[in-house]
């Protein structure tokens, strides 16, 4: 299929360090996810959800394997191609939103937009659009501070949807927000990346969400492998 945005071959990290020795946390991921795909990543605390997404979004690098991202083999990539391949392909949501405080939901928007080149005015129109779909078009000039938990969150996904990613990772995007509101940021979360034909990866502890997701995967003994649902 000519339609991988994410491909993990035979992935493995192990943490070093000099008192404890080693973890080794990945021990051979395969994986794939095709546009349109919409995946959880369900495993215990500790397991390495957060070490996968980290890998995924070439934020760090395995000690083996392959991460290739819409069709490009990351591997041996110097700084700059993995930082724009970072910046034009894929979009981060965090548990905690990682706006910055300083500037409007607006600003928080527009900002990716323009470090990718984006004109001020046409990354504030985008802003605007996509504050919007989010049901923020009330708060598009309030700082961070002063919006609510799932508003803030909502900004954050805004941000990361700002510059048409191919791919969207998410690690725990409501686990901060109570039960009603990350089920409604959720379901906001899934009609966006389904709307724009995204890929997306979506570690989550909150197993009610599971049935709107395409597959459930899980880690076992350093593997992704699917999980069978009950
Ligand atoms: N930079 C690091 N250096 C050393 N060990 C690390 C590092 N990052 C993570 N670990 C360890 O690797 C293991 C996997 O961590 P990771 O954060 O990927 O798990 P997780 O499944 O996301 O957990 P949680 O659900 O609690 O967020 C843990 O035992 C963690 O302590």
């Amino acid at each position: 299929m000519n339609n991988v945005v994410l491909r993990l071959s035979n992935v493995k990290k192990t943490y070093r360090s000099g008192d404890e020795g080693s973890l080794p946390v990945l021990q051979g991921v395969d994986f794939t996810l095709h546009a349109g795909e919409l995946v959880a990543l369900v495993a215990p605390s500790g397991t390495g959800k957060s070490t996968l997404l980290h890998l995924a979004g070439l934020l760090d690098t395995p000690d083996e394997g392959d991460i290739e991202i819409a069709g490009q083999n990351t591997r041996g990539l110097a700084d700059a191609g993995r930082t724009a391949l970072r910046r034009d392909q894929i979009g981060f949501v965090y548990q905690f939103h990682h706006l910055l405080a300083e500037f409007t939901a607006q600003e928080n928007v527009m900002l990716p937009q323009m470090i990718a080149g984006v004109r001020k005015a046409e990354a504030r129109v985008k802003a605007q659009h996509l504050l919007g779909q989010f049901g923020l078009a009330h708060r598009v000039k309030h700082l961070p501070g002063k919006l609510s938990g799932g508003e803030q969150q909502r900004v954050a996904i805004a941000r990361a949807l700002a510059n048409n990613p191919v791919l969207l990772l998410a690690d725990e995007p409501t686990g901060n927000l109570d039960v009603r509101t990350a089920d409604a940021v959720f379901d906001e979360l899934l009609n966006a990346v389904r709307g724009q034909g995204l890929a997306a990866l979506v570690a989550t502890h909150n197993e009610e969400l599971l049935a709107r997701m395409d597959r459930v995967m899980t880690l076992r003994d350093g593997k992704l492998v699917e999980r069978v649902q009950p």
